[in-house]
């Protein structure tokens, strides 16, 4: 039978992987809505706004690969912009479906509604084509097919998020049937020319090095190489660090790991020997003033090879076309092994406890120290461990992951309110068996906490400790301000009328360290929804690798202006 344009659409998430997508409706997209309601393998997730909406497809981007979201013209549109400009920093494909204005309103200069009041429709394209690697208008049924198919197609491809603008009128209307997916071209190739010259120059230099070392960099999941990677650490034998967007990335239990390299700030024992090699391969960094501690912590040129996605920069050469994990792969079946910088961490590092044993589990004042290593002790091989921006960040990178945890950050875009919808889609796209834990500070708390209620409305089961140190502490310590103070909620209290008549989530407040205790061990218990536990510390209770943090990004961001 005939296909609409909303059932094409429908079929090609389908085909991209996704079992849910989340919207807000309006009444621009309620046909487009219904169509894709037909498509019984697709389960359409209602948000409370858009920009929740946006983050929570983010989230189900790093869960499940590929994530949607779908909003009625402009006034939904700007706000999920934040989370798909966020999805482009972060490099997860999210597909952004947007209805817009009936094809006969601009021949007939019609004014409308969830707009800017004038004539020309086109400036929400224009300003998304900025933050997605494609962005269609579907104007006619005729061109659904190829444009939707290009949007989606190069969203995988790129790993990038994509713009899908479709007329009102057109959702319903017919079009062609999807031709087979794979016409969508979306594997990454490299040139096998480039590949063969970058595997042997690089794998030369692996080969001449005397201390090789290889640093794990963010990209590595977005662009398919964590397996690649792990390949060629296993073939070099050498030490293997990550960088701090990239935690999870390598097994921290791997006998080769040596810990999260942050210049001034890393694990301990890990920066000498970033030092100390004579060459280190960045398996996808992404160098900036965060990862680079206000530009403390850069490597030199003449001792890197940058890995890229789509490239790889040699000391004294440069090749195009060469995926990352096609290069990695081709590089550990090249490079003989070499353990002198493991060697070298082995002999100055004793076994480093980051995290102290407990004083005691008893009715002392909660401490940052303290919640973290109760939150360590609560990780397992099934859990994922996503932290908020704020000092959740620091303790959360300084956390010891067990075999088969993960870690969920988003270092890049730094939104604040990102955690709680990204823990609700993250949810939504992880397998049932998993475990989530998001740590979550009261200040971005307060941005996005009402899709609690949905994690509530969908009975998802997980963990969610609230630190509520009173203000933007992260701010604080970067440079304080009265603007870093906030009027403080009962954030355990808020559980109760978000759960109203059915919902089952539990709020719990921790004062002292045998209260969180309780309340741990009262979470693995509960069942049917989530948990939140309200953790009070100190406001100045940060981690010092914070002070250290703060001062030298506040020290990047006050350079003069350049003069003359
Ligand atoms: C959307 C957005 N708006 C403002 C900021 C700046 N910012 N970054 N971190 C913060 C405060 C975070 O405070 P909390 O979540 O309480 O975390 P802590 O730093 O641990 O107290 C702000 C206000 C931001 N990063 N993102």
């Amino acid at each position: 039978g005939d296909f609409t344009v909303g059932a094409y659409l429908a079929r090609r998430l389908e085909q991209a992987g996704l079992k849910h997508y989340f919207m807000v409706p309006g009444d621009y997209n309620l046909v487009l809505l219904d169509e894709l309601l037909l498509n019984k393998n697709l389960e359409q997730i209602g948000c409370c706004n858009e920009l929740n909406a946006a983050y929570a497809a983010e989230g189900y981007a790093r869960a499940n690969g590929c994530g949607a979201v779908v909003t009625t013209f402009n006034v939904g549109a700007f706000s999920a912009l934040n989370g798909v400009a966020g999805a482009y920093a972060e490099s997860l494909p999210v597909i952004f479906v947007c209805s817009g204005p009936n094809t006969n309103d601009p021949d007939a200069n019609h004014l409308l509604h969830h707009t800017i009041g004038t004539h020309d429709f086109a400036y929400q394209y224009e300003m998304f084509r900025n933050v997605t690697c494609a962005a269609v208008r579907v104007l006619h049924p005729d061109n659904a097919p190829y444009l939707i198919d290009h949007a989606i197609g190069t969203a995988l491809r790129e790993s990038k998020p994509a713009y899908i603008e479709i007329a009102c009128n057109l959702s319903d209307a017919p079009c062609l049937l999807p031709a087979p997916f794979e016409t969508l071209a979306f594997q990454r190739l490299s040139n096998v020319p480039a590949l063969t010259a970058a595997v042997e120059q690089a794998g030369g230099l692996l080969a001449k090095a005397d201390r090789p070392l290889l640093l794990a960099g963010v990209h590595l999941r977005s662009f398919g190489a964590i397996d690649a990677f792990r390949e060629l650490a296993e073939a070099l034998g050498c030490a293997v660090a990550v960088m701090p967007n990239a935690k999870g990335f390598f097994p921290e239990d791997h006998p080769q790991y040596i810990g999260v390299y942050w210049g001034g700030i890393s694990s301990p024992g890990c920066e000498p020997i970033v030092d100390w090699a004579d060459l280190v391969l960045a398996a996808g960094p992404m160098f900036t003033d965060y990862t680079t501690v206000g530009w403390t912590a850069m490597l030199a040129r003449e001792r890197l090879i940058d890995a890229q996605p789509g490239h790889v920069r040699l000391p004294d050469a440069q090749f195009a076309n060469v995926t990352l994990p096609d290069l990695l792969t081709g590089l550990a079946a090249r490079v003989p092994g070499n353990p002198a910088t493991l060697d070298q961490y082995r002999r100055q590092s004793e076994k480093i406890t980051v995290r102290p044993e407990p004083a005691a589990v008893d009715g002392t004042a909660l401490t940052r120290l303290e919640l973290w290593r109760q939150i360590e002790a609560e990780l397992d091989g099934r859990t994922t461990l996503l932290v908020e921006t704020g000092d959740s960040w620091l303790n959360g990178i300084y956390t010891q992951l067990p075999g088969g945890a993960r870690f969920e950050i988003e270092m890049q875009w730094g939104s604040i309110g990102w955690a709680v919808p990204a823990a609700f889609g993250y949810r939504m796209g992880l397998e049932p068996d998993r475990r989530l834990i998001a740590v979550i500070g009261d200040g971005s708390f307060q941005l996005t906490a009402q899709e609690v209620a949905n994690m509530i409305r969908h009975d998802q089961e997980l963990l969610i400790f609230l630190v509520n140190n009173r203000g933007y502490v992260v701010e604080s310590e970067i440079h304080d301000g009265p603007y870093n103070y906030i009027k403080n909620w009962d954030y355990a209290g808020l559980i109760a009328p978000w759960n109203a008549e059915d919902g089952n989530g539990l709020g719990l407040t921790a004062t002292t360290a045998r209260e969180l205790a309780d309340a741990v061990a009262q979470a693995r218990g509960h069942t049917g929804g989530p948990v939140l536990i309200e953790c009070r510390i100190q406001h100045d209770d940060c981690s010092r690798e914070l002070l250290k943090f703060g001062t030298r990004v506040a020290h990047a961001n006050a350079r003069p202006p350049q003069q003359g």
